[in-house]
């Protein structure tokens, strides 16, 4: 049976589940997040944002094909344009100027998180990169549509966080995500038992990453 990315997400489920379902995200569905806590995450994120697409703008230095050299500029594009674009302009009301975000220092976890990524694509293939991309880009889209699934989530003018999930149930993210999970099931098809082994690894190693991500906004710890 050729791999998917179904089986990336399997191989860890516990972690994945925890990611996705964590304390933060419930609060933030049901609008029990400290603002505080909600501030510091968006701080953090914006640091985040930005290693990111330079993982991105790696994927695309690493790229064999001109398929894959525009699936990688897609990324970056959905990242810089969309993703970025949005959080500046949502960090605005929430009270965190462009000009403080230029000048934060990276938390622990921001910085783990982002330079485990750039090292594991540094060191390995194209397949490592996304695959360590992976819980970034499907897992937020995961997290929108399991928030809109769930009966506590409240949506609209009665959750102050409303606008963040809709920016990951739009139509942009979520096809950026069925768009990384394609890439990821072509390539996966062809890769052997242990080849497989070893990226569950990096799966799993990001996956925990996000948790720790989560964890710091919620603590605010730097
Ligand atoms: C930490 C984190 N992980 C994922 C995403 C979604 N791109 C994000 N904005 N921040």
């Amino acid at each position: 049976m050729p791999y998917q990315f179904k089986d990336l997400e399997n191989s860890c489920h516990n972690e994945w589940r925890a990611y996705i379902e964590h304390s933060f995200v419930k609060q933030l569905g049901d609008a029990t997040l400290a603002p505080e806590a909600f501030q510091h995450y968006l701080k953090q994120d914006y640091l985040f944002l930005i290693q990111f697409a330079r993982a991105y703008a790696l994927a695309a230095y690493k790229s064999p094909t001109l398929s894959d050299l525009r699936h990688a500029k897609e990324g970056l594009q959905a990242i810089v344009d969309v993703e970025l674009d949005l959080h500046i302009s949502y960090c605005k009301e929430w009270g965190i100027s462009e000009q403080e975000l230029a000048n934060l220092p990276e938390a622990r976890a921001t910085l783990a998180y982002t330079r485990y990524v750039l090292d594991t694509g540094n060191r390995g293939d194209l397949l490592d990169l996304h695959v360590a991309l992976s819980p970034c880009m499907v897992g937020y889209g995961e997290i929108a549509n399991w928030l809109n699934g769930r009966p506590d989530t409240i949506r609209g003018d009665g959750n102050p966080y409303d606008a963040w999930i809709a920016m990951y149930e739009s139509d942009e993210f979520q096809d950026a995500m069925q768009a990384e999970i394609r890439w990821l099931d072509e390539r996966l098809a062809d890769v052997s038992p242990s080849r497989f082994e070893q990226l569950t690894r990096i799966f799993s190693d990001a996956t925990r990453l996000e948790i720790d991500f989560w964890e710091m906004g919620l603590k605010g710890s730097d």
